[in-house]
């Protein structure tokens, strides 16, 4: 079998006493769409944090491309073709999209711009920028302002930002929260267009999209995989109903 492009093996994190992973193992496979979904307080955003490198796990294995990536910092994974969208907006409100997308590439991806002299620099960083906020839609409003644009457009620009850097494997943390409507669907319909040329984890609330979008699922329940599999096997699995799914998807 193929070396799976990110996996994790055995992770512990904990919180004082509270055990927010608690010795989780799951692997995502390259071409994938996977979604983590569970109850709030789950520990999602928190396995995210570490596969991403935002946080050091307690103990336990990650691996990229099957090398140990566990003690490498967040600049270092996205060099490897790893990018993350934040569930918390990081989003400069004061500057324009472009210059939103071209700051948190530069500071995202540490210094993989220093081969270049200055104002090539700036130049190739725009040209990044650009394509990945083309990629999102928001091509026309490159040089508005940030602040005063659309809460699905603060969305979209956050998922320009993690493109930007060129990733293989993008970690989505809640895309849809606050988005409802139209700006829902728009970014449903932006992640399966990256869907065909990306690895994707996703983690979502909301389960229309979730059901609609994942290859696999897997189901976190207090820092535990209790589930994973096809988005019929887990809308079957009579533990993930109990324990989280209830009736309504079925
Ligand atoms: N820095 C922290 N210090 C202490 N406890 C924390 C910290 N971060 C998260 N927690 C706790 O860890 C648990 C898991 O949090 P986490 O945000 O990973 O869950 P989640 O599944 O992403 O939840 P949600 O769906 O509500 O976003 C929660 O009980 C949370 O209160």
């Amino acid at each position: 079998m193929s070396v799976p492009l990110l996996s994790a093996r055995n992770l512990h994190k904990a919180y004082g006493a509270l055990q927010v992973t608690d010795d989780l193992s799951l692997e995502i496979i390259e071409g994938e769409l996977q979604a983590i979904i569970g109850p709030n307080g789950a520990g999602k955003t928190t396995l995210i944090a570490q596969l991403s490198g935002q946080l050091r796990p307690d103990s336990g294995q990650i691996a990229y491309e099957g090398r140990d990536i566990t003690r490498l910092k967040m600049h270092e994974r996205v060099r490897l073709g790893m990018a993350r969208s934040f569930q918390i907006t990081s989003i400069l409100p004061g500057f324009t999209m472009l210059e939103n997308v071209a700051m948190a590439v530069q500071a995202r991806s540490g210094s993989s711009f220093r081969f270049f002299g200055s104002a090539a620099r700036e130049r190739a960083l725009n040209e990044a920028a650009m394509a990945a906020l083309a990629e999102v839609g928001l091509e026309d409003r490159a040089h508005r302002i940030a602040g005063p644009m659309s809460h699905g457009e603060h969305r979209q620009l956050e998922i320009a930002i993690a493109l930007a850097t060129k990733p293989r494997l993008l970690l989505l943390d809640e895309p849809l929260a606050g988005t409802g409507g139209e700006e829902a669907e728009h970014l449903v319909a932006l992640f399966r267009r990256l869907k065909s040329r990306l690895t994707l984890v996703l983690i979502e609330h909301d389960m229309q999209a979730v059901f609609a979008l994942a290859d696999r699922i897997s189901v976190l329940v207090y820092g535990r995989i209790i589930a994973s599999g096809s988005p019929d096997e887990i809308r079957r699995d009579p533990a993930v109903r109990a324990a989280y799914l209830g009736e309504e998807v079925a």
